[in-house]
């Protein structure tokens, strides 16, 4: 039992496999996830990550298997059980999806502010001083200055997106958000700083994460739990620091050991 066991589990994940045609995407994949867990998905390129989260994130239904989501009721629902109704209102509420490419998760001819103000007006708040107000305070909240509201992201740097793309996701206090390398394609001095706000953000507000990457520090950084994926099957899962330092597969002993040799 690990820390955040405590609690009944957010997601629970049943023998989920997916095929594009004969085509392996993941198979057979079965795990808990706990409120306030920061879950890690690794593994090369073609191992089976992006569509494990697809799947997770009800982007891509699975050939079998299944995935319940505790509702804000406390209720467990088969998540791909629910009408198009519900698991839009779950989409724009109570789950986050940050993409990697920042252009995909923004507006990117609307203002900062209104990328951040349009979930909550989703939600249902209409009063343009609230919600204005509120969306300042997260460009706060994601180190962008006041000043840069009414500017469009196609004027931020690839960091400063990322973090419009974090602040647009978190507005709705979500509980579960999902996240598809993050970092990746940016500097590593951009990086640090994005992983550093991550981390305290994730912390602060409790937030369950399901993490795709393929860079173990990142890995390492954000997560409490790993799961080394190959070939579209789990080969190991465990504590991150656990696996990262011990680990009992040789795949992921190579995989350790190509970061260590960089
Ligand atoms: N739309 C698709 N049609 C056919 N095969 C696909 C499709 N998407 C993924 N695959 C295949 O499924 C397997 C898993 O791919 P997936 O994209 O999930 O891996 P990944 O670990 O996310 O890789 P990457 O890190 O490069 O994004 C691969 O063999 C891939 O070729």
């Amino acid at each position: 039992m690990n820390a955040f066991q405590a609690e009944d589990p957010l997601l629970q994940v049943h023998n989920v496999t997916r095929y594009y045609g004969d085509r392996v995407g993941c198979l057979d994949v079965s795990f808990d996830l706990w409120p306030g867990e920061v879950l890690a998905i690794v593994g090369e390129s073609g191992s089976g990550k992006t569509t494990l989260l697809n799947c997770l994130s009800t982007r891509l239904a699975p050939t079998t298997g299944a995935i319940e989501y505790r509702m804000r009721d406390g209720a467990m629902r088969n998540l791909y059980q629910l009408t198009e109704a519900e698991r839009r209102l779950l989409m724009r509420t109570d789950w986050g999806f940050v993409h990697q490419n920042a252009a995909d998760g923004l507006r990117m001819n609307v203002s900062a502010g209104a990328n951040v103000g349009e979930r909550l007006m989703a939600i249902g708040d209409r009063h343009y001083g609230n919600i204005r107000s509120i969306a300042d305070d997260w460009l706060g909240r994601v180190e962008i200055e006041s000043d840069r509201i009414d500017d469009d992201p196609r004027s931020f740097s690839g960091g400063m997106r990322q973090r419009l793309q974090i602040a647009r996701n978190l507005v709705t206090r979500p509980r579960l958000v999902f996240m598809d390398e993050p970092t990746g394609g940016l500097d590593v001095s951009v990086q640090a700083r994005l992983l550093d706000l991550l981390r305290r953000l994730v912390a602060d507000l409790g937030l369950s994460v399901v993490i795709v990457t393929h860079d173990l520090a990142v890995a390492r950084l954000l997560s409490h739990r790993i799961m080394v994926m190959r070939h579209g099957n789990v080969i190991e899962s465990g504590l991150t620091d656990q696996v990262l330092d011990d680990p009992r597969e040789p795949y992921t002993q190579l995989l350790v050991s190509s970061i260590l040799q960089v």
